[in-house]
């Protein structure tokens, strides 16, 4: 709904520490009150889905200042017979409709863990490597332009089932998917930011937002709207505000938003990102806000601070996975090293972006 190459999930569930049914049992009657009695405008606010429902049939037309069946007058009985639908029916049959959906996102499973099992190179010899990949880790793909990062990511986000030119299988917490699962279109397991990300909606940043952390059934929903803005805000170069049409985001201020958006409101338990590098956002503080949010995020990139960000790295060549690496400690201290080079070209990249010339070579070679 919300971008072409992303995806969205039911799979986390509504846990809130009580039993879930008795939760949805309890908001499903405030749910029903509130359905029948608010102007149709805020039953679409409150609940996006009736959007959909009401167009399925024939009547996103209907007054939205007035309450579902007071509209329903202005309906000929025999526009609703068609659907087998009565003015009486049609507000319970929408009840269930939103219902349904909630069931689906409570009846999930939660990913635990994801397996990669290997299956051919390019040259169709077998890869001997079968990866399991926790919740709240984080993997980097690296490999030589063209060996077939992609081409993994793009196997993890089909779920591929030896059904791919690699052949490769994904496993989710130790059993494979049935097609039925893998092909849900409504418990879709992966969110994918890819390198370049296209809304299909004409709609503000805040409205963006609201409509997806309701469509999530996120709880404190405002407060954590503004965190996903804020976050956005501070990984994207160049700030926004949220009343910007998200169709006017350049493609670095885009990946931003999803970015927050994938870390706070999308359920999607796994996240895969192909180059964050190129996205003109703070890519460091991406990872780390991806990180903090439990999820599987899996990213091919050609940064070395990334790549050795990541608890373990998968190296790629000739379209295998040819090893897996831990990253070790002295790594992460290296990585420190590498931290200060890539400040400092940072520093060089943003006063270059000032307009600034770049002439004081003492103070570069201070700097290294
Ligand atoms: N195991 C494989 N079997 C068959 N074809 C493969 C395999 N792995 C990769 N390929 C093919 O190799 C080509 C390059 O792969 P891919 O685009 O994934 O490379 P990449 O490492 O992501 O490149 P870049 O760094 O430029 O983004 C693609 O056409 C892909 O389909």
């Amino acid at each position: 709904m919300f971008l072409l190459h992303g995806r969205n999930s039911y799979w986390r569930q509504l846990s809130d520490g009580h039993d879930e049914n008795d939760g949805i049992q309890v908001i499903l009657m405030e749910q029903e009150e509130f359905i029948k009695k608010s102007s149709i405008l805020e039953v679409k606010k409150q609940y996006p889905q009736a959007q959909d429902f009401l167009e399925n049939i024939g009547l996103q037309n209907l007054p939205e200042d007035l309450p579902l069946d007071e509209a329903l007058l202005t309906v000929p009985e025999d526009d609703l017979a068609q659907f087998d639908l009565t003015r009486k029916s049609l507000p319970e049959q929408l009840i269930e409709f939103i219902n349904t959906i909630r069931k689906i996102k409570g009846t999930c499973t939660q990913v635990k863990n994801l397996t990669i099992i290997g299956g051919e190179n390019k040259n169709r010899q077998k890869e001997k490597i079968t990866l399991t990949v926790k919740a709240g880790e984080i993997i980097s793909i690296v490999g030589p332009t063209g060996s077939g990062k992609s081409c993994l990511l793009a196997d993890v986000e089909c779920l591929a089932q030896g059904d791919t030119p690699s052949k490769r299988c994904i496993m989710i917490n130790g059993g494979r998917l049935s097609d039925e699962e893998r092909f849900d279109l409504g418990n879709r397991l992966v969110a994918q930011l890819s390198q370049n990300m296209n809304f299909v909606m004409d709609v503000s940043v805040a409205d963006f937002l609201s409509m997806h952390a309701k469509i999530r059934l996120v709880k404190d929903e405002q407060a954590v709207v503004k965190k996903c803005f804020d976050t956005a805000n501070k990984l994207a170069g160049e700030k926004f505000s949220d009343d910007t049409k998200v169709t006017q985001l350049s493609g670095g201020q885009s990946r931003a938003l999803m970015i927050a958006d994938a870390a706070y409101i999308s359920s999607s338990p796994i996240v895969l990102i192909d180059e964050i590098e190129n996205a003109g956002v703070d890519r460091q503080e991406a990872i780390k806000c991806l990180a903090r949010s439990e999820k599987i995020v899996i990213l091919s990139t050609h940064d070395p601070l990334l790549a050795l960000g990541a608890d373990k790295r998968i190296v790629i060549k000739n379209g295998g996975m040819d090893k897996i690496i831990t990253t070790t400690d002295t790594e992460k201290k290296c990585r420190n090293t590498i931290k200060h080079l890539d400040d400092t070209l940072l520093d060089i990249r943003n006063r270059l972006r000032r307009g600034e010339l770049i002439e004081n070579i003492d103070e570069l070679r201070n700097n290294i």
